[in-house]
């Protein structure tokens, strides 16, 4: 068990303001100032994701956003002991302050599904919503690095980057598709099939995020686990339908908020150690991309001090990938479509 003086030592150094870490724990460098925006705060996903935000220490500056709810989710996290100064901002006319100065801005905003409904179905509500954000961002924070939440991420990342490019403000390496929770679930199933103790898995999953386009690759899996053809075809299409299990399960009531915003905060986590200059962060993220003949595509990148440093390619691929590779090009060309057809309307 921890001893009480580590604990109240561990305790203060997440409190103190201007912290002391290093990569792993706490020691020497201090941290820098960060302001990390969150846009559909009061929301399933945004109020987790706030809470989650709220406890991590790279945070000095904590903003929650929503056209309503946000002064009571900023009051309650705000009560916590930890490093980050919390405000709320309600409605449009509070954007802009919301946005002023932020380091990363994470966007849950926006309807989810209902079962029955494909990502695509948001499409109508979302793509709206994700446009008039984009404008925001442009004007008040475009250095920020935006991690696009709201579905359909296939479409709404490219909506975002042509907003970005009207208004000049475009850098393919600050705008990034959250498809953390994709890998999450591929690291859980697999686990659990591989019998493998979870914490030590790693699957990149490539593609997009939505059905088929989502493509575990769990050829590159680790540790590695001699799993039949079956059993990969199985674990590829259940972290393909994964949402849609959690629509069905909430039957009416959403869609993933827990996991997504467990996720959702691993990736703002890993975009705030790159811009703190951590060597060697790496996620699978949907972003602009030549991997493929594809504008955007997620894959693995190293996020450092610009956000995205390198991405990286597909590695070896098995047969079976390889065919999910090629049957999931047409529906992610044309979500890429929709959205910078929309956005240029
Ligand atoms: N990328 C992923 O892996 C992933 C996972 C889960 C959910 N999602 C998507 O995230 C989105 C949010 O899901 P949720 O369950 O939190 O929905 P929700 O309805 O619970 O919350 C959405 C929030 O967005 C707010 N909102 C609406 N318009 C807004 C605007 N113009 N500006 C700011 N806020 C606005 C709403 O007021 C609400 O609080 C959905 O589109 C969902 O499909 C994505
Ligand atoms: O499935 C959804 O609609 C939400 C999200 O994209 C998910 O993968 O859980």
């Amino acid at each position: 068990m921890m001893k009480q003086s580590m604990l109240r030592s561990l305790h203060s150094a997440v409190s103190r303001r201007s912290s002391h870490l290093t990569r792993r724990g706490y020691a020497t460098e201090p941290v820098p100032e960060r302001k990390v925006a969150i846009l559909g705060a009061a929301g399933g996903i945004g109020q987790p994701l706030s809470l989650l935000m709220k406890l991590n220490p790279l945070v000095s500056s904590l903003s929650l956003y929503d056209i309503g709810g946000t002064p009571g989710v900023a009051a309650d996290v705000s009560h916590i002991n930890t490093r980050s100064e919390v405000v709320g901002y309600q409605g449009e006319d509070q954007l802009g302050k919301a946005l002023e100065g932020a380091d990363v801005v994470v966007i849950p905003a926006g309807v989810p599904r209902k079962p029955g409904m494909t990502r695509d179905d948001l499409f109508n509500i979302n793509a709206g919503i994700v446009k008039s954000l984009a404008a925001a961002i442009a004007k008040y924070c475009p250095h920020a690095l935006v991690n696009m939440i709201s579905n359909p991420v296939n479409s709404t990342v490219p909506i975002a980057a042509e907003v970005f490019k009207k208004a000049g403000t475009y850098d393919e390496k600050r705008l990034f598709g959250v498809t953390t929770l994709d890998v999450v679930r591929a690291k859980t199933f697999y686990a659990g099939k591989a019998n493998v103790p979870v914490a030590e898995v790693n699957v990149p999953v490539v593609g997009g995020h939505a059905g088929i386009t989502i493509l575990p690759l769990f050829s590159q899996a680790t540790p590695q686990a001699n799993l039949d053809d079956d059993v990969i075809q199985a674990l590829t299409k259940r972290t393909q339908d994964g949402g849609t299990e959690v629509v069905e399960a909430k039957a009416g009531k959403g869609s993933a908020t827990l996991s997504m915003a467990y996720a959702g905060a691993l990736f703002a986590d890993a975009c705030l150690k790159g811009l703190n200059g951590v060597p060697d962060v790496v996620e699978c993220s949907f972003v602009q991309s030549n991997v493929t003949e594809l504008p955007f595509f997620a894959s693995k990148v190293r996020l450092g001090r610009n956000g995205v440093e390198e991405v990286f390619g597909l590695g070896a691929l098995s047969d079976y990938e390889k065919q999910g590779l090629e049957n999931l090009k047409a529906e992610l060309k044309s979500s890429i479509e929709k959205g910078i057809n929309f956005a240029n309307q």
